[in-house]
């Protein structure tokens, strides 16, 4: 028997200032849903609990949404999860300044494994780690450098105390596919941290197999694509994994 719901958290991606989907998380792969303010709000008013926010150009290095982000963020009275760009001091101060709840590190936990250790001391559970993977190799850089074993960073973060880890597999991310659901029980397996799975929902059925694995350890899972073009409703998701 499942003991908690499975958490749902709409996502809001940024790029040049539109709302928009991508795929494989390719730069030049956008679709755009308009006003990033409008898709916010309008997945609050049908009942989110959690927001997934992420400043794409912070995260691909061409630029940022950073002003246009916190904006959002702090016009949201439900749960914010900010990630995209999140590398050094300046920029998680910045992050933790619009009241989100948590942030998501991708790159830094690649590249800048002391600072990593340093900021999940500090800051506990309002830091996340995005692990990003092709296979089982992360991604960091917009996803487009190698980072590493997932497994050996897994393990290395769980011992400095990291306190959950959303997983997104890059090979389904706004395809529709269906989540990668072995990749999600072998990080379950190897970590006793929450997870929150991320990339490729397409159907409620997806969302009830992902709610299935809550007892395992996934946490959440992160909505896009499936959302955007309507494979359902934001409600009847959140009425799909409700125990
Ligand atoms: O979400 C995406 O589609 C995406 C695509 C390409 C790169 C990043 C993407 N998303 C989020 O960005 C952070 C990583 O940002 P950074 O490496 O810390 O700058 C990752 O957690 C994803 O949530």
């Amino acid at each position: 028997m499942r003991t908690h719901r499975l958490e749902l958290l709409p996502a809001v991606d940024v790029r040049d200032g539109q709302a928009v989907r991508l795929v494989h998380g390719e730069s030049g792969s956008e679709t755009s849903y308009g006003d990033p303010m409008e898709a916010a709000l309008a997945w609050q008013r049908a009942g989110a609990e959690w927001l997934h926010l992420v400043d794409l150009d912070a995260a691909f290095g061409t630029g940022d949404n950073r002003a246009q982000i916190a904006e959002v963020a702090r016009a949201m009275d439900l749960k914010v999860e900010l990630s995209g760009g999140i590398r050094d001091d300046a920029s998680l101060a910045a992050a933790l300044a619009t009241g989100c709840t948590r942030v998501n590190l991708g790159t830094a936990a690649l590249e800048s494994p002391e600072w990593v250790a340093k900021v999940i001391a500090e800051h506990g559970d309002l830091i996340a780690v995005g692990l990003d993977v092709r296979g089982t190799t992360l991604r960091g850089r917009g996803w487009t450098r190698d980072g590493g074993d997932l497994y050996e960073t897994l393990t290395r973060l769980d011992s400095e105390g990291c306190a959950r880890y959303v997983v997104t597999d890059i090979a389904k991310d706004g395809t529709l596919q269906g989540p990668n659901l072995e990749l999600l029980r072998n990080v379950c397996a190897a970590t006793d941290r929450p997870v929150v799975a991320s990339g490729g929902v397409s159907s409620l059925d997806d969302l009830r197999a992902l709610a299935t694995l809550v007892p395992e350890g996934v946490e959440g899972a992160i909505v896009g694509k499936a959302l955007y073009a309507k494979a359902f409703t934001l409600e009847e998701a959140l009425e799909a994994v409700s125990v």
